[in-house]
């Protein structure tokens, strides 16, 4: 089968050899060096990348070959009755950079294409090698004006950190060929034949969860909120209130009781019930000190608000080891919450694409001081969702928005389930308020000697 190359690559194939490349990112400023260099690193394995586009919520898997081998379309190419696709993905050795670009870049995209273009999450990974997942978006162009994505995109790889990649339609419509773009560091332009690749055996997003979405220490953790302490001032005003580390995790003298659910559960009206009925101390995580900064946490991407919510629970356990050695102690939430919702959060589609039980990503951090029991409240989606309505918290139209994120609550309940360490036991939170109370209380009479 014939193939003529898209025009715009033809006789742009001149490779600079890699030392002219350090070279030139030696007459850069440092942090032009480094997103110089991250990028050659994630280019210099471009052609072993497995690329996914997100289409309605279902990924679509696609791998490039150096020759065209069969014409197998992956399903991205298959679908829209366009010519012209292009992917931008995020890269740069500055993390917080990353993921703030990140962030922002679907609104940019959004703003500044014209009507009728589709923007699309997708990402490229390494298959099995650990953070080597990069996210970006797939962009569908406006078959009015092409040119126009052209151009916006250029701008953009000139000053930030993006591998922009176009897709070019072979002229006798078999395939197409993907277009790796030179940056503002490299006269480098690739071309490759895209072709199907079926799925993973492990979801790609599970690939960079450890340090970016969960954090396994008390340091890892920490030190994302030193990164950021330049950007966001309430990071500074975080770290003031951190112990300086990680307390020590020899057994409580007394039990340490965790409840974990999703909300509406009853979390907070067992707690309070078990703290009068036991005269424990009742805490949560994240803890009071916490509460002023929570809501900006909240809009920050992943990386920074998981920090944030993980350096929480270490607060909560110096809280707890002091407590502990008084009396019993209660605690509304705990390491379960701030692992279980980041994993279920990163992964995205069905439950099955969770890391498998017994993956690493479930352990509990060595550092952190472990519950003597683990309470894992569950109940039925209809009547959490009467207990929200009753609460007066919900309304009508947030009701679809719910079910809509059945299936993220579903994974939540999964993840919490998978996570090995203290003692997690399942308790149907259905019956009453005050039969739930009898059963918790000989279980803790139970597992806990109390
Ligand atoms: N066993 C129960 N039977 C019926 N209603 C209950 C029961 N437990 C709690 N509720 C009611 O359900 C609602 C949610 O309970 P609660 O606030 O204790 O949940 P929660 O898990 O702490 O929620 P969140 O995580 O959102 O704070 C409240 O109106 C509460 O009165
Ligand atoms: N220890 C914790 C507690 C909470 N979170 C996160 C997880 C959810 O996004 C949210 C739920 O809290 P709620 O709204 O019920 O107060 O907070 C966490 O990551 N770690």
């Amino acid at each position: 089968m014939t193939h003529t190359a898209p025009k715009e690559i033809t006789g742009l194939s001149q490779k600079p050899t890699t030392d002219s490349l350090f070279k030139r990112c030696r007459n850069l400023s440092q942090p032009m060096q480094l997103m110089a260099r991250r990028t050659m690193s994630v280019v210099s394995q471009w052609s072993s990348r497995i690329f996914s586009v997100e289409l309605d919520g279902a990924e679509s898997y696609f791998a490039i070959q150096e020759t065209r081998k069969g014409d197998v379309l992956p399903e991205a190419f298959r679908r829209a009755n366009r010519d012209r696709f292009y992917s931008v993905l995020v890269s740069c050795s500055d993390r917080l950079r990353q993921v703030k670009f990140h962030a922002d870049l679907e609104e940019k995209l959004l703003k500044a294409l014209p009507a009728g273009c589709a923007v699309d999450p997708m990402s490229s990974f390494l298959p099995g090698t650990r953070g080597s997942l990069i996210r970006g978006y797939f962009l569908k162009a406006s078959s009015e004006d092409p040119s126009f994505s052209d151009r916006l995109l250029r701008d953009l790889i000139k000053d930030d950190p993006v591998l922009v990649c176009s897709y070019v339609k072979c002229e006798d419509g078999g395939t197409w060929t993907q277009n790796l773009w030179p940056d503002a560091h490299s006269e480098m332009i690739k071309t490759f034949y895209v072709v199907h690749s079926e799925a993973p055996k492990v979801h790609p997003s599970t690939l960079n969860i450890i340090n970016s979405d969960v954090f396994y220490s008390f340091e890892e953790a920490r030190e994302v909120l030193k990164e950021s302490s330049d950007i966001i001032p309430e990071a500074a005003s975080v770290l003031e209130l951190l112990p300086s580390r990680a307390g020590p995790r020899g057994r409580p003298d007394f039990p340490v009781i965790v409840i974990e659910g999703l909300d509406a559960t009853g979390k907070t009206t067992l707690t309070e019930s078990l703290k009068g009925a036991l005269g424990a101390a009742l805490l949560r995580s994240p803890p009071q000190c916490l509460s002023p900064f929570r809501e900006r946490f909240d809009q920050e991407p992943p990386l920074i608000r998981r920090a944030f919510y993980a350096l929480g629970n270490y607060i909560t356990a110096d809280q707890v080891s002091q407590e502990a050695s008084k009396g019993p102690v209660i605690v509304d939430r705990f390491w379960h919450s701030t692992a279980a919702y980041a994993i279920a959060t990163a992964v995205g589609g069905p439950v099955c694409n969770l890391p498998d039980e017994g993956s690493e990503l479930y352990r509990w951090p060595s550092d952190l001081l472990e519950p003597t029991l683990v309470v894992l409240l569950t109940l039925d989606p209809e009547e959490r969702k009467r207990r929200l309505r009753d609460r007066g918290l919900i309304k009508t139209e947030e009701e679809q928005k719910l079910d809509h994120n059945q299936l993220f609550r579903l994974k939540v309940e999964q993840a919490y389930r998978r996570i090995v360490g203290p003692v997690c036991v399942t308790v149907d939170a259905s019956p009453s308020a005050d039969q739930v109370l009898r059963e918790v209380q000989l279980l803790i009479k139970t597992k806990c000697h109390l």
